[in-house]
């Protein structure tokens, strides 16, 4: 994974501080230096770049940090905040985001052709499936052939209802009719599968803003591949300025995702990224916390995403000791038993994502 990469890098760079003897301005523009380039590496934009490095610029005055301080501490606090910051959307009011049992939400997807929309609204209809709610898919997509039977094969999987059509081409009238068959079905949360195209296109656009009127959506979720490097501030530009555009979902992350995509996603849509694709099975998405990413990207550990996972994937009367015993960095061979053998219950691609995670938390909490 390259995001691993770009992580490795602003470790090491935050490391050269530790093993300078002074830490002065110079070592901190030397660190600053090594950071700006691996971000740049990692597709950051460029002006995002600059931010943060003025950003930690105005945190840290090495001159007048008090003695005693410890300043390594201070600046990758600094440099934390940043990224942080980086990847706030700015947005305050979330009430759009927050789904209600037993209140009808409509969210349509968007985004372009092959970035993982369909794969995504069946991931995201299973994900709130777990957790209760009545999903169901309405498959707006009459541009790519073979779209709905996508959605109808997925849909079936996971055991949820879907909507769509072989003969009808107008997608404003396949996602109306399907919005309203589930609202009288009582499902509350209705999930519009849009089409895509190549390329930002204004007959892409045009077909988005008809379904949109059409459904009236609560919330639009704009999907884009995590490896599209560079062009990602222009693509979600585009999208954000079409539609209403309220959050992202970024996929691939598994692949050769960047992650600076990421950051450059948030910038251009001022919206926040809530969910990462990180496979093609259907519990290969990872609810997105700011906080989390970033600690993970300084390789500090992920507990709170182990907690994620291990809510998900260990019997309800065994988690209390768990979590208990990991939040206290008291993890036996009984609880590893324990875990593993929840873990072997699963698929064989979700065992190797969940081991992996499991033991990289485990490994980087316990180095801290
Ligand atoms: N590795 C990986 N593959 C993914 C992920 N999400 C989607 N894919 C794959 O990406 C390909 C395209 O996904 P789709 O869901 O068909 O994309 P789409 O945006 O709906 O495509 P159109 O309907 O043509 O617009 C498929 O092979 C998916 O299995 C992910 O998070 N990781």
């Amino acid at each position: 994974m390259v995001l691993n990469e770009l992580g490795k890098s602003l470790t090491k760079a935050l490391a050269s501080i530790n093993a300078a003897p002074v830490i002065d301005e110079k070592v901190l523009d030397a660190c600053l230096k090594e950071i700006c380039t691996a971000l740049l590496q990692s597709d950051v934009n460029v002006k995002q770049v600059m931010g943060l490095r003025n950003g930690v610029k105005k945190r840290v005055n090495i001159e007048q940090l008090a003695a005693g301080l410890n300043k390594q501490r201070v600046i990758e606090k600094a440099v934390f905040d940043e990224l942080c910051a980086m990847l706030d959307s700015g947005i305050t009011d979330t009430k759009k985001l927050e789904l209600k049992k037993n209140k009808t939400a409509v969210v349509m997807f968007v985004g372009l052709q092959g970035s993982g929309k369909t794969t995504t609204c069946t991931k995201y209809a299973y994900h709130y499936k777990k957790k209760g709610f009545k999903p169901a898919l309405v498959c707006a997509d009459t541009f790519r052939a073979g779209a709905f039977d996508q959605l109808k094969q997925n849909a079936t999987k996971a055991q949820i209802p879907f909507f769509g059509s072989y003969k009808e081409t107008d997608p404003a009238v396949i996602s109306q009719q399907g919005v309203e068959r589930f609202k009288t079905e009582g499902r509350d949360l209705i999930i519009v599968d849009t089409s895509g195209r190549h390329k930002q296109e204004e007959s892409l656009f045009e077909e988005m803003r008809q379904v949109a009127a059409a459904v009236q959506p609560d919330l639009v979720i704009f999907v884009m591949d995590g490896s599209i490097g560079q062009a990602a501030f222009d693509q979600a530009k585009a999208f954000k300025d079409s539609v209403e555009v309220g959050a992202v979902v970024m996929t691939k992350m598994d692949g050769h995702a960047k992650g600076g995509g990421a950051l450059s996603a948030v910038a251009a849509t001022k919206s926040p990224i809530i969910f990462l694709g990180t496979g093609e099975h259907m519990d290969q998405f990872e609810s997105f916390e700011t906080k989390r990413f970033v600690q993970r990207l300084l390789g500090k550990g992920d507990v709170s995403g182990l907690m994620d996972k291990i809510q998900d994937i260990i019997p309800e009367d065994k988690q209390p000791e768990l979590l208990d015993s990991i939040q206290k960095g008291n993890v036996t061979m009984r609880v590893l038993k324990d875990m593993f053998e929840s873990v072997l219950e699963m698929g064989p691609m979700s065992q190797a994502s969940v081991t992996f995670e499991m033991c990289r938390a485990l490994g980087a909490e316990h180095q801290q």
